[in-house]
């Protein structure tokens, strides 16, 4: 008999077994290096902020995740699964908000939601049941059968996360959600992620380069150039950089060197 290859993997139910583990990948644009022997890993129900200001190659690095681009170097698993490897057995398990919003504005909330859950094999009633469950976890149920561009900014971006969960991944990826979003807006699709790794145990990697959306708890992984510049908890990062602000510390840890160089 043979066994597929995901079976040999590491169970997704080992808390041990990251959400999300990439090692050493390096990734060219022609002459620009914007990915270099970048490591990091998201564990299992934690926060994972992938802190970077513009161009350190935050959407590069998504873009390998999702395989937009094929990783040539280093590897990536997504909860012991290679991106590579087990595409299917990967992505299955991964979520995903883009930074470019991409909803369906004409269709209804619903139908986005269920066009998005029958592309991952679930049944029409099962995705309609699944959709107006997070609908309501989310506080949208009263808008399942609005036009989504009849939605405000932050609304939108709260059914692109429900629609990243229809399928239950383990593993979410936000790239820059909060882009264009007042204050509280940006403090509701956080508190909304924060609650979901909480009460899911799901693994969470966020990219930004607002410190105000980070907080305590949060791992913390920093990014410039291409390079990991820091990465660990909120206090290491601290303790890194000697300093007791996080904004103080990320200046430190890029500022400075982006001066020198
Ligand atoms: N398709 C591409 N062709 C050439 N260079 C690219 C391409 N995509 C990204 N780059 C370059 O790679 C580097 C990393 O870009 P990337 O978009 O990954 O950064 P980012 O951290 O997501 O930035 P931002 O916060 O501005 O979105 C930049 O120097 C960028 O100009």
């Amino acid at each position: 008999m043979t066994v597929p290859l995901h079976d040999t993997a590491p169970s997704p139910a080992d808390p041990a077994v990251p959400a999300l583990a990439v090692q050493g990948v390096t990734h060219t644009f022609g002459a620009r290096r914007a990915l270099d022997d970048v490591s990091l890993d998201v564990p299992a129900g934690s926060f994972t902020a992938l802190l970077g200001p513009n161009g350190a190659g935050k959407t590069t690095l998504f873009s390998l995740i999702t395989r937009l681009y094929d990783n040539r170097s280093g590897a990536i698993h997504v909860l012991g699964y290679d991106v590579r490897r087990q595409p299917a057995a990967a992505l299955s398990r991964l979520g995903v908000v883009f930074q470019a919003r991409t909803l369906d504005l004409e269709l209804t909330v619903l139908e986005n939601l269920v066009y998005h859950a029958t592309l991952h094999g679930m049944g029409f009633g099962a995705g309609r049941r699944r959709a107006m469950e997070l609908l309501d976890g989310a506080g949208l149920a009263d808008r399942a059968k609005d036009k989504v561009r009849n939605l405000s900014g932050g609304q939108m971006r709260r059914v692109e996360i429900v629609r990243a969960l229809m399928h239950r991944p383990r593993l979410l990826l936000l790239d820059e959600p909060t882009v264009g979003l007042d204050i509280a807006s940006r403090a509701a699709l956080v508190a909304q992620v924060r609650e979901l790794v909480a009460s899911d145990g799901i693994g969470v990697l966020w990219a930004t380069h607002i410190i105000e959306e980070i907080g305590s708890g949060d791992r913390i992984v920093v990014l410039h150039r291409g390079r990991v510049r820091a990465r660990g908890s909120f206090e290491d990062i601290l303790a890194e950089a000697a300093t007791d602000e996080l904004g103080a510390a990320f200046l430190k840890l890029v500022g400075e060197e982006a001066e020198a160089a």
